[in-house]
């Protein structure tokens, strides 16, 4: 299994050279050649634990590490930093299946591929024989950034630098991420949103002048979010573990098919249900789900992407996005490896802000259903949900049940529906409590579902903060020179 770009470069490069590169030179996103299969009646599928489950799904991807090395990284990764034993528990709330992706360190599911990137990254660096260290660019809208920086915090031969919306997280997002210790790490407030941090990151990847600066210093780039193959191939394994813990608990019989709602924003979450799709786990729809920043709701009913549109900071801050990375990997299987329509999709996404699928290229987003949730609808399914079943969720997590409740009513599907849930509630109290509430007043949402608070958010109010770094968007780059002193 190799990996190429979406863009056609003319090269194919191994599972660590993806990892360690993060983007490919031509400013594409390193795709499998082939997506492997996964049979779930292998008489292994239901006894694995979500370790186990996690070599079987990754190894197909990650080729050249060895069973050794993998064993190691995945073992180091889902440890007892995840609060619950089974790492990613599904929850039967009502009728409502809800798979908890937020018992990690940083409280949202971004530690299901932040955990364990850090080992694949060292374990690629010693495997190409590389002696630079790596300095990881990330753009976030709240959580890619805390789970990067907590999982990179310290980790030898690399460094982190993470920029962020500095009006555009929530409260929270942003205490964790100041408060974040290793001398490694480094985050930095925009005035801007979270599409321009992006686009500037990715930019810096392709700066032949800034990498040549790097290299005179030893250093390199590559990336922790979902553009990378080592976010990505990570948060396959959680939908078949999914699928595993609906059968174990007889909800549903082996083979039966299932729907996955998911609440989308760089759709790499949503990607990875795709591909674990593709590698033959039954999924019959996939439940876009976005909030009122619903470009991708109006891509998958019309075929037409268009970003031409105000940009929303909601209550829902981790999804206000309006350039979804991941779906330039979508594009490359509906253009079946036709880069150049592939190219001029991309630089009609860059110049114009929009493109459109012909109708023959529209026949692979049947796979997908789309919708959304205003901020409104939001708060009423988090107090709807709580009053119905005393379950507490977050607003990432309320939009992609709202959009599966439209899916259902609209298609009346038999089929059981997984609802992704992305973060703890303790990120974004506000929502629940219909006030804003600094770190210090989470108690309020505790006193009022009894919902127990997680130490991490405990202790944040304590601590130091040790990063407060703010810049325009074109002084990015200099911030980059500055922090490594180039
Ligand atoms: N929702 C993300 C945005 C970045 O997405 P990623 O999955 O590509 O890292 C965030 O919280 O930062």
């Amino acid at each position: 299994m190799k990996y190429k770009s979406t863009r056609g470069l003319n090269e194919e490069v191994t599972a660590s050279q993806a990892i360690l590169n993060g983007l490919a030179a031509d400013g594409g996103l390193y795709i499998p050649t082939q997506i492997p299969r996964y049979e779930i009646t292998n008489q292994r599928f239901l006894n694995n634990t979500y370790q186990e489950l996690a070599f079987d799904i990754m190894k197909p991807f990650l080729e050249d590490f060895s069973e050794k090395e993998l064993k190691s990284c995945i073992v180091q990764a889902y440890d007892e930093k995840f609060t619950n034993e089974l790492i990613a528990p599904i929850k039967k709330i009502g009728s409502d299946y809800y798979l908890e992706l937020f018992h990690g360190p940083t409280l949202a599911f971004k530690d299901m591929a932040l955990s364990i990137l850090p080992y694949l990254m060292t374990t690629s660096l010693k495997k190409q024989k590389i002696k630079e260290d790596v300095v990881i660019l990330t753009a976030t809208s709240g959580d890619t950034g805390k789970a990067a920086m907590e999982g990179f915090s310290d980790v030898t031969h690399t460094k982190i630098i993470v920029f962020y919306p500095k009006e555009g997280v929530s409260a929270i997002q942003e205490r964790q991420m100041l408060t974040q210790k290793g001398e490694n790490t480094f985050v930095v407030g925009i005035n801007g949103n979270f599409d321009e941090a992006q686009t500037a990151v990715k930019e810096m990847f392709n700066d032949k002048e800034l990498n040549q600066l790097l290299a005179n210093n030893k250093l390199r780039f590559s990336s922790a979010n979902s553009i990378n193959i080592g976010r990505l191939v990570p948060q396959i394994v959680y939908y078949f573990y999914a699928y595993q813990q609906l059968v174990l608990s007889k909800e549903i019989t082996l083979g039966d098919k299932i729907n996955v709602s998911v609440p989308t924003g760089n759709f790499g979450n949503i990607l990875a249900a795709y591909y674990a799709k593709k590698m033959g786990l039954p999924i019959e729809t996939l439940i876009c789900a976005s909030n009122k920043n619903n470009v991708l709701t109006e891509f998958f009913k019309t075929g037409t992407y268009d970003k031409n549109r105000d940009f929303f900071v909601t209550n829902s801050p981790s999804m206000d996005i309006l350039i979804s990375s991941n779906l330039e990997r979508l594009l490359a299987t509906i253009t079946k490896g036709n880069t150049q329509r592939l190219n001029r999709f991309m630089s009609d996404l860059d110049v114009q802000g929009s493109y459109s699928l012909e109708q023959d290229e529209q026949k692979e987003l049947l796979e997908f259903y789309s919708g959304f949730a205003t901020e409104s609808e939001i708060e009423t399914v988090v107090k709807a949900v709580f009053e119905a079943d005393k379950y507490v969720i977050d607003p990432h997590t309320a939009v992609a049940k709202k959009v599966a409740e439209d899916h259902q009513k609209e298609t009346n599907t038999p089929l059981k529906t997984v609802i992704v849930s992305t973060a703890s509630p303790y990120k974004f109290p506000a929502v629940f409590l219909g006030e804003q509430v600094d770190t210090d007043e989470v108690e309020k949402l505790h006193e009022l579902t009894g919902l127990e608070i997680p130490k991490s958010v405990l202790e944040l109010v304590d601590l130091p903060i040790l990063h407060d770094r703010v810049v325009n968007v074109s002084d990015m780059k200099q911030s980059v020179v500055s922090i490594l002193s180039l």
